[in-house]
Formats: structure tokens, C-alpha cells, sequence
């Protein structure tokens, strides 16, 4: 029996997390018990959440949303927590052994910095939490001798193509990106895209920030990022790799030149279900890759002049310290504007790279300063759209 906490129980990766456990347990491969669930706001899902999984504690970040909850579950015996707090007590509680992180955003920070302090075991979706915090979230892992182990389903291939070989033989990785919804157009083809648009991704069905995030590339950016923290590799040896079908995800090439590829149907059961039952493999609701039925595979370079926020990215991991965190919560606050139609498809990626400049040099060696930064590049993206009238 393990014992989970979910962060982000009511999202996509979170949601799909649920179902990966309700089929193992049904199918008595193996048992999971949730011990914590966490959300945002969505009190309807929450309910439901705990009426059927019947954890110990349900963390819910909107005050007004936790006391909702707490009324719509007083017949249970369940504590309601709200705020940062509560989603740091879902994180490290005890008697829990592995904590999935799949909250969206830089929100994730503090809770996954809590649960590594509390040596749990880490499920990380949430890739926000190394782009900025990278070099606390790895140093405290370290130091606690705590297991992250990626969710995201590139750095979950690029996982299991290092099990069983010797990483100081790693030539590079080939990080494999699907080219989103406006693979092939011009910069100035993009200028005008609506919300609607990009959140037309050809392959994955995910919550709107990563989406979006698709769309531009920057989730490309963040993912190159991801990748070296949790691989200790840099920038220099991962390429990016732009693959149409979301088969491969991923790819490792060693000195020899022997290329390792993780391939599967696009479907994030997978590579959840591998973190949580790491390192055992057991049937899964993933449908069977047919590959006559696929029949090829497509791959081209990335076009960094119609998707500037990968380039912006890598820029701002190679300049290290606080570059980072600015550019993600640059970006951050302007998908939000995008979605929400204050701000064009293409002034995201020049407000991110202006963002970037912006950030004076200085390590990223606390919460605080990593909090401030990413602060920061959010108010400088409000005030010019305030100022702009966009
Ligand atoms: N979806 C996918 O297939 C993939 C996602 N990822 C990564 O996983 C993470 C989650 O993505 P995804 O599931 O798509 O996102 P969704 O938008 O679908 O879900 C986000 C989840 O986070 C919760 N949340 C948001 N803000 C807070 C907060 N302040 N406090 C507590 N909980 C919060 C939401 O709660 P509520 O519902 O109440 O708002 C929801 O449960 C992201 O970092 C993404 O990049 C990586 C690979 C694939
Ligand atoms: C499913 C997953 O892991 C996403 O992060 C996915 O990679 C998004 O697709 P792109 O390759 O288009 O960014
Ligand atoms: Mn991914």
C-alpha cells in the first residue's frame, strides 16, 4: 500500500492521477490510499474527490472556497485546510509517502519545498517549481536524499531511457517538442491568433496555461530547463527536436551514438502511473501503440523566429541565477492576459524577453529571492499592459 497526496486534484494531470489509482486499485495491482487531496477553488470536484477517496486532509488555496467545502463536507471526518499553509501540510503529511505535485504555476514552490523537507517522495508535473526554483528544489533533494521523479511526459521518456545505463556516457538529450497547434506558420501569421486557437493543441488535451505554453514554445523553453535540473545536463546537450505525433517522447543519445527513444500513445496515464509505481511497470489504461496505424514519423528543427520565447528560454538558463524565475513568471502573468484577451498571441515572448533584461544578475539561492523575482516580472507585465491600454 503507498500512500499518496495530490496536489492539484481537480486538474488534468491531477484528475488523471485519480483514475490511474481508482483502475490499479480496482484491478488489485496495487493499492494506493490518498491521504491528502489539494485545488485551487473547484469545491464541486473537491467534494466528489473526497467522498469517494476519503483522505485525511483536503487543502483548498481560496479561503472562501475552503469554508464552502467545509460546510459541503461536515458529515465526513475531514480536515478542510485553506490557504499556502494548508497546501504545505498536504504536501508533507505524515504517514504520506509519495507527494504529486501537479498544481500549475509557480504556486508549486513552497509545497514541493515542504514535502522534500519531510523526505517524501516526489511526483512532479508541476515544472514551474524547477524553472525558477531549480537549484533549491535539486540542492534540498539532495540533501534530504528525496527522489523526484518527472511526470511531465518528456522527462518521464528521457527517465526511462537513462534506467539500467551509466549517465556519465550521455552524449545529449533530444528533447521532442509536438510543434503545437501553429507548427509551419511565419512570425507574422501568429500576430493575430485568438485564445481560441491556441488552445487547439493536435495531440495532448491538458489544462490552458500549458496549452498556451504549447503554443508559443515556451513550454518547450521551460521543458529544456526541467530537463537539466533534473538530469544535471546543460543546455548545450539538449537539443530540441520538433516530432508532429507526440510518439517519441523522447530520446537519449549516448557515446557510442546509440539513440534510446521512449515511445507510446500520447497519453500522460503513462508516464503518472510510472512515477507513482516507480519502479514497477503494470498494466495501465494506455492504449496499445499500434504503429501500422501511425505508419510515420515526422521530425524537423525548431523554427526560433516564429517561437522566440524557446530561444528566450534558453537564453535565460544559460544566464543562470534569477533569469529564470523572471522569464516564468513574466510569462505567467502574460498567458493569463492572453487568455483572457488583454494581450496579442505575439507581445507574450517580447514581454518575457523584456522581463529577462530587466533582472539584474543574482543567485537564485533563496525562496525569497526567488518569490521576489518572479514578483516582479509579473508587475512589470501588469503595468505595461495598464500603461498601454492594451
Ligand atoms: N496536463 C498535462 O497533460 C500536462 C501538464 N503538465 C504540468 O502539470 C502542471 C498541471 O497542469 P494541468 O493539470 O494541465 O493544469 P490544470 O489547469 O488542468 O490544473 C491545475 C490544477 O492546479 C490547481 N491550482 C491552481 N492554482 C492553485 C493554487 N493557487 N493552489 C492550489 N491549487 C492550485 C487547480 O485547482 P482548481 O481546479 O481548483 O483551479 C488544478 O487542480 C503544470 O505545471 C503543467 O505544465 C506537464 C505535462 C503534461
Ligand atoms: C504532455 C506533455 O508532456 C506536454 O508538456 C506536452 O509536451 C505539450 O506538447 P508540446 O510538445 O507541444 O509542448
Ligand atoms: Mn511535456
Amino acid at each position: 500500500m503507498k500512500t499518496l497526496s495530490i496536489l492539484g486534484s481537480t486538474g488534468s494531470i491531477g484528475t488523471q492521477a485519480l483514475k490511474v489509482v481508482r483502475k490499479l486499485n480496482r484491478d488489485g495491482c496495487a493499492m494506493f490510499r490518498i491521504a491528502a487531496l489539494a485545488a485551487h477553488h473547484n469545491v464541486e470536484l473537491l467534494e466528489e474527490q473526497a467522498r469517494e477517496f476519503r483522505p485525511e486532509i483536503v487543502a483548498v488555496y481560496d479561503s472562501e472556497a475552503a469554508a464552502d467545502l467545509r460546510v459541503r463536507l461536515r458529515d465526513m471526518s475531514v480536515r478542510v485546510l485553506k490557504g499556502m499553509e494548508g497546501l504545505c501540510e498536504a504536501a508533507a503529511l505524515e504517514g504520506a509517502e509519495v507527494t504529486l505535485n501537479s498544481v500549475v504555476g509557480m504556486v508549486g514552490l513552497r509545497p514541493t519545498l515542504a514535502a522534500i523537507k519531510a523526505k517524501k517522495t516526489i511526483a512532479l508535473a508541476n515544472k514551474e517549481t524547477l524553472v525558477a526554483g531549480g537549484a533549491l528544489v535539486m540542492g534540498l533533494a539532495r540533501e534530504k536524499g528525496v527522489d523526484i521523479l518527472p511526470v511531465d511526459s518528456e522527462h518521464s521518456a528521457i527517465f526511462q531511457c537513462l534506467q539500467g545505463n551509466n549517465k556519465k556516457e550521455l552524449r545529449r538529450i533530444l528533447l521532442t517538442a509536438s510543434g503545437g497547434p501553429f507548427f509551419g506558420r511565419t512570425r507574422e501569421e501568429l500576430e493575430g491568433v485568438t485564445p481560441q486557437q491556441a488552445l487547439n493543441h493536435p495531440n495532448w488535451s491538458m489544462g490552458a496555461k500549458v496549452t498556451i505554453d504549447s503554443a508559443t514554445m515556451m513550454n518547450k523553453g521551460l521543458e529544456v530547463m526541467e530537463a537539466s535540473w533534473l538530469f544535471d545536463v546543460p543546455p548545450e546537450k539538449i537539443q530540441v527536436v520538433v516530432h508532429r505525433e507526440s510518439i517519441v517522447h523522447s530520446m537519449v543519445e549516448y557515446s557510442d551514438r546509440s539513440v534510446i527513444a521512449q515511445m507510446g500513445a500520447p497519453d500522460m496515464c503513462l508516464p503518472i502511473q510510472y512515477a507513482l509505481t516507480y519502479p514497477r511497470r503494470l498494466p495501465s489504461p494506455v492504449e496499445e501503440l499500434d504503429l501500422f496505424k501511425v505508419q510515420s514519423l515526422h521530425f524537423y528543427p525548431p523554427d526560433l523566429n516564429a517561437f522566440p520565447c524557446l530561444d528566450i528560454a534558453i537564453r535565460a538558463l544559460k544566464r543562470g541565477g534569477l533569469a529564470p524565475a523572471a522569464v516564468n513568471g513574466a510569462n505567467e502573468e502574460a498567458v493569463g492576459a492572453f487568455l483572457e484577451g488583454k494581450l496579442p498571441f505575439m507581445r507574450i515572448p517580447e514581454l518575457c524577453a523584456r522581463a529577462m533584461e530587466r533582472q539584474p544578475d543574482c543567485p537564485a539561492d533563496s525562496v525569497e529571492a526567488v518569490l521576489g523575482a518572479d514578483m516582479a516580472a509579473r508587475e512589470f507585465v501588469r503595468s505595461v499592459i495598464s500603461q498601454e491600454k492594451i
